[in-house]
């Protein structure tokens, strides 16, 4: 320790004086190329310093490659080099050689990283793990020592981290990054990487330290801007938003689906209310076995063989005449159109058909000028012209596709589009941006390097086939858990229904299996709830990490108002910060809420159109509640009659029982959903509240 505090005082030191020493030396504007790279490398230095100044580093692994002294390796969030002696006083966490300090597993053989030139392999004398908070030396725990008698790398730090209560973001994990969530950030670029993993393994998390490695080692073929995230909702992407930051990213673009589509689809289109979409399907007896071929692969080859029979019946088969005699054959056109133009979306060639008959028309015109000094054969002409613009198909994207949902088999009469109707429904955004992509091709901003899709289990096969031609090199992280798609309307049950539009060497699949969020108790009672829906999805695993039992209480409707005012007090003693209250629907969500703000405490009520995540006491549906975490969950009216025994329901309350991270509470008024009923007794603590 005492070690470690020289050290640390030593290294921030020598920042500040690199930091004061490039703070002199002023911006260089010219031309020279020499010099703008030596300028550029300068202000990458400077913001490495700034994001390493609080926590110059986490961990230090002292390595021997063969042949040559021990080295102490201190590896930090930002690499901070001296710029005189060229020594790096802290290693990047994304630099080869640090990847040994998440590969090492504890044992004494030899240990091997890929460097630029070559493999390097070595022994490693100490792994240890240093917290510093606002430069201020909190705490150092070794887990490896050559010698001594080591258990393996044991897991104390990361305990340590997982046990503290969580504020309102998601967080960086670098100093804690375990190895299975570190194969996949380190994963190659060109690939379509999928990534099922339980609730709480860290998918999303790992995901976004997969963007600041892709962004470190091929900074030369990604661009940050080039890059693009799709989250479930916005609130989500508030959470989510502390992350990139803090790992120095900046300039990532983060949206949601619908905002995409809707912004690429230049066209009047109104989306329909998605809220009253959810609570009809979240309704306990709503038909559950509805799915949405709109989403189907089987609609989007429907849909490519109507749009291909479009193309090929598209040209008019006519001619065009500016005045006698001066005439454009429908042969000469044809060719344009079939030969000439045919690199071009289909709508481009209309436009630039139309702009070269008009060229056309114009130098015609100059050769018999003085034939005409009034202009009326111009006039006339430019009458015919608009007379044949109109003979050729003038569809908008959302006409021709209205057209389309009436004509196929694939759907149901309720989803077909009517009318003149311009409002659409979540599903219809991929198939109006496949069909618009395809008449008018994409803008250069439009095309990414890096797709990253969280909770993808709730995408449709349609909806990444329209990503994937936005994204030339098929470069995509894709994330989910199957066992979480409560969206079954919309989304997967399979893997495999993503896979089949990639080509097979490009795949790259990894499982995690083990929860980092919730305590043993509750990840043992989620799996029980779970039981046999499961399928053949292995259940989570958790980090030997145990807290309180899951309390399920009974607690008549009269007197809830009563239990969770003394729960939330009971809970607020513990030193937790966030707090979910989580109900079956919409309608119980404003009740819970109104009474506790009569009652003058102060929650916050998340909707599906919320945009920012406060924190503190959050009121929520249980749908809503995917992709979160609070460090105590309450789960109210878990009855029978609200969680029925099927699939949904079970997915449902697996979703909310693993949103915890210490404490979980589950209350209901008469008899408990057949879900709880079948948990073994051990798991949990029942109790009947009486006031
Ligand atoms: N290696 C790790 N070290 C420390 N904390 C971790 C680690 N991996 C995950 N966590 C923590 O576990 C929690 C869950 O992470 P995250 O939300 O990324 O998981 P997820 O797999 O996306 O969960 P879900 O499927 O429920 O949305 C977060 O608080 C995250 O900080």
């Amino acid at each position: 320790m005492v070690y470690e505090k020289e050290k640390l005082k030593n290294t921030l030191a020598k920042m500040e004086r690199i930091q004061a020493a490039l703070l002199k030396i002023p911006r260089y504007y010219g031309n020279d190329m020499v010099e703008q790279i030596l300028d550029d490398q300068r202000q990458v230095q400077l913001k490495n310093i700034q994001l390493a100044q609080n926590e110059p580093y986490f961990g230090r692994l002292d390595f021997e490659e063969k042949d040559k002294p021990i080295t102490p390796l201190y590896i930090g969030k930002a690499g901070v080099q001296d710029e005189n002696t060229n020594d790096l006083i802290v290693i990047d966490w994304r630099a080869p050689v640090s990847s040994m300090f998440y590969s090492f597993t504890g044992s004494d053989d030899l240990i091997s990283y890929q460097s630029p030139d070559g493999e390097i392999t070595g022994k490693i004398h100490l792994k240890r793990n240093i917290a510093i908070r606002n430069q201020v030396l909190q705490r150092v725990v070794d887990s490896y020592v050559r010698g001594d008698e080591n258990m393996g790398v044991t897991d104390e730090f990361l305990l340590y981290r997982l046990s503290d209560s969580k504020d309102s973001r998601l967080r960086d994990i670098v100093s804690t990054i375990q190895q299975e969530q570190d194969v996949i950030i380190r994963a190659d670029y060109n690939r379509l990487l999928i990534i099922q993993g339980v609730p709480g393994s860290g998918k999303t998390t790992v995901a976004l330290h997969r963007l600041a490695y892709l962004l470190y080692q091929y900074q030369n073929k990604i661009k940050p801007e080039k890059i693009i995230i799709f989250a479930p909702n916005r609130m989500f992407l508030d959470y989510i938003s502390e992350v990139l930051p803090e790992l120095g990213v900046g300039d990532i673009q983060q949206t949601i689906f619908e905002d995409w589509a809707l912004s690429l689809l230049k066209e009047n289109i109104q989306l329909k209310d998605r809220k009253q979409q959810l609570v009809d399907w979240f309704s306990p007896h709503a038909n559950h076995q509805i799915t949405n071929p709109k989403g189907s692969y089987t609609f989007l080859q429907a849909l490519d063989k109507a749009l291909l029979e479009y193309e090929n019946t598209f040209l008019p088969d006519q001619g065009f005449t500016a005045w006698e005699n001066k005439h454009l054959s429908s042969k000469e056109i044809a060719s344009w159109f079939y030969q000439e133009y045919r690199h071009y979306p289909l709508m481009k060639r209309k436009e630039r058909i139309m702009a070269r008959i008009k060229r056309w028309m114009e130098t015609e015109h100059k050769d018999i000028r003085a034939r005409d000094p009034r202009g009326a054969l111009k006039k006339q002409a430019n009458k015919q012209f608009t007379a044949y613009k109109k003979s050729w198909p003038n569809h908008s994207v959302l006409d021709w596709y209205r057209l389309f949902t009436q004509n196929t088999d694939l759907l149901s009469e309720e989803q077909r589009l009517k009318g003149k109707q311009r409002e659409v429904s979540y599903e219809d955004l991929a198939p109006l941006v496949y069909i618009h992509d395809r008449w008018y091709g994409m803008e250069g901003d439009q095309k990414y390097d890096h797709v990253v899709i969280d909770e993808a289990q709730d995408f449709s096969p349609f909806q990444v086939a329209v990503l994937k031609n936005h994204c030339p090199s098929s470069s995509f992280t894709i994330l989910g858990d199957i066992l979480q798609n409560i969206y079954t309307f919309q989304g997967i049950e399979r893997w495999d229904d993503f896979s089949i539009l990639f080509e097979e060497e490009k795949l790259g699949f990894h499982q995690l299996e083990r929860s980092y969020r919730s305590t043993m108790e509750i990840i043992h009672f989620a799996n029980s709830v779970l039981g046999s829906y499961s399928g053949d999805v292995k259940p989570a695993k958790p980090v030997f990490r145990s807290g309180k039992p899951v309390r399920l209480m009974q607690v008549k409707s009269d007197k809830q108002l009563d239990w969770i005012k003394e729960t939330l007090q009971q809970i607020e003693t513990d030193n937790i910060s966030t707090i979910a209250i989580v109900t079956r629907d919409e309608a119980s969500c404003s009740v819970i809420f109104e009474s506790l703000r009569d009652a003058g405490i102060q929650s916050n009520r998340i909707s599906v159109d919320q945009k920012e995540y406060l924190g503190g006491i959050s009121i929520v549906p249980i749908y809503l509640t995917k992709g979160m975490e609070f460090d105590s969950v309450i789960l109210l009216d878990v009855d029978a009659e609200q969680y029925l025994d099927d699939s949904l329901h079970a997915k449902l309350l697996y979703v909310g029982c693993t949103r915890a991270l210490h404490q979980l509470y589950i209350t209901h008024d008469k008899s408990p959903s057949p879900l709880i009923k079948q948990v073994l007794p051990e798991l949990y603590e029942a109790d009947i509240y009486r006031g």
